[in-house]
């Protein structure tokens, strides 16, 4: 075993005795220090001000009680968290989450990449997730305005434009931000940035709905552009069918390629000869009602009850659903079915094994923490948008978006020690350069 592969397992040892349930966040810690740890052995002052150490421990973790009335006037409970990981380079920044999968251990490792991705984007973001266990599949759009009234009652004393800046993330889209921003500016009678994502007739930037989709899209063809190669005539397979998904199959339709599956957690929808934009209009619209794919059965589309999208051919896969979705069978079903690249949409969709099964094969990999920092990142864009009381048009923050994933990709590149002969491997490069941006600010900071 080699000096960096023993001293990332002491590490980890001493990461999983600290929290021995917290899977998710080990996993992602992980990923992180196996990736920087050649480099980071070889950093003395680093290692002397306890960096890594440092890092993979959250600043301060807000859990806190969220009560509030059904439609039969039942109370009910739910449990609510702000993880405030690092802001040594810039204010906290990171989503919002409700899901019934939600807990601690999700929130850290979200919050943990999100300090690197918001790092590689070179803005001024300190890194946090936040949300809460509570499901709202099922749910009345009153019932959920209630639930977030009742978390923003809490969540505002401990955010704020100069502070923390939540935005949405799975099951908090556009509606549940402008009921938390009407909530906020209630309880602190301040208009400011204090949430992005918010609408764009009141504070929110164009674009930002659109941006982690796109923004995955356009990592994916400059990946492909560093081998000679485009997205055009590409078949790509895409999970999941909400905001991520359906931005980044629309974009990609537009840029030449054929989407073959969207999927939800029942099943998946296949169109061999691609998915047009009538069929993303039927999803969209089923969706807004929180219903499923299934209900598509029927429409001319071969919906697969129980499958997921892995299973049909394609070159491109792009997992835009939620962690841990591609195992490692998953993997083998893809490289028997040709893939070439794949270009993460959502967070940390592939297992560790399935990660090693790909890059062993040498297929590309673009990691969720560079190719879906696009969203974040037009949130930076509304952040400044707000600090100037401006409004930017919509070319403007598409062409800035364009320039953020640009850069990212070139970080990457820069962090690629090969000769230019072998392939890029995005995993470790976007780790070490978000990294060493975060470690240098560390250092200069003296110790907290
Ligand atoms: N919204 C954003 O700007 C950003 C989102 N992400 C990540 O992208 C992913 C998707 O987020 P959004 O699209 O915003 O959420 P969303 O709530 O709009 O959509 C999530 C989709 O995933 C599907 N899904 C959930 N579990 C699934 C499973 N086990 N198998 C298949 N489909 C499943 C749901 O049916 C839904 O269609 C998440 O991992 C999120 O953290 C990453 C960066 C920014
Ligand atoms: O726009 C943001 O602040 C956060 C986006 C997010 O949650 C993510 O990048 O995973």
């Amino acid at each position: 075993m080699t000096d960096a592969g023993r001293a990332t397992d002491e590490f980890m040892d001493a990461l999983k005795a600290r929290d021995p349930h917290e899977k998710e966040f080990h996993q992602a810690v992980e990923d992180v220090v196996s990736a920087v740890m050649p480099w980071y052995l070889e950093q003395d002052d680093l290692r002397r001000a306890g960096v890594l150490e440092r890092l993979a421990e959250p600043d301060r973790t807000i859990s806190f009680r969220v009560a509030w009335e059904d439609d039969a006037g039942a109370v009910q409970m739910n449990r609510g968290w702000r993880v405030q990981f690092s802001h040594v380079l810039g204010p906290y920044k990171g989503g919002l989450r409700f899901a019934a999968s939600v807990d601690q251990s999700v929130l850290k490792f979200l919050g943990f990449e999100q300090i690197l991705k918001n790092s590689l984007t070179g803005l001024p973001m300190g890194g946090a997730k936040g949300g809460a266990d509570f499901d709202p599949k099922g749910r009345s759009d009153r019932e959920i305005a209630r639930f977030c009234q009742s978390f923003m009652a809490e969540l505002h004393r401990h955010i704020g434009p100069d502070i923390d800046v939540p935005a949405g993330d799975m099951g908090v889209g556009a509606e549940e931000i402008s009921v938390l921003f009407g909530a906020y500016l209630r309880l602190t009678n301040t208009w400011h940035g204090a949430l992005t994502g918010k609408g764009c007739t009141f504070g929110g930037s164009p674009v930002r709905l659109e941006a982690t989709g796109y923004g995955c899209v356009y990592f994916c063809e400059l990946m492909l552009g560093a081998r000679d190669d485009t997205l055009e005539g590409k078949r790509v397979a895409i999970s999941g069918s909400g905001n991520v998904a359906l931005h980044a199959a629309e974009k990609a339709v537009e840029r030449g390629a054929k989407v073959v599956t969207l999927s939800d957690s029942g099943g998946v929808v296949v169109r061999e000869d691609g998915l047009r934009q009538d069929d993303f209009a039927d999803i969209r619209r089923i969706k807004a009602g929180r219903g499923r794919l299934s209900e598509l059965d029927g429409a001319g589309l071969d919906y697969r009850d129980g499958a997921k999208p892995w299973g049909v051919e394609c070159d491109v896969a792009m997992p835009c659903a939620t962690q841990n979705e591609v195992e490692e069978e998953d993997a083998a079903t893809l490289l028997d079915g040709g893939v070439k690249a794949i270009c993460e949409g959502a967070n940390m969709p592939l297992t560790a094994e399935a990660a090693g099964r790909l890059r062993e094969a040498g297929v590309l990999h673009g990691p969720g923490k560079a190719s879906n920092a696009g969203g974040v990142a037009v949130s930076g864009f509304e952040q400044s948008q707000n600090a100037q009381r401006q409004s930017w048009s919509r070319d403007e923050v598409d062409r800035r978006l364009k320039e953020i994933m640009k850069g990212i990709h070139g970080r990457c590149l820069d962090m690629h020690d090969g000769d230019g002969a072998g392939e890029v491997d995005y995993v470790r490069c976007a780790n070490l350069a978000g990294f060493r941006r975060v470690a240098q600010a560390m250092r200069s900071f003296g110790v907290f």
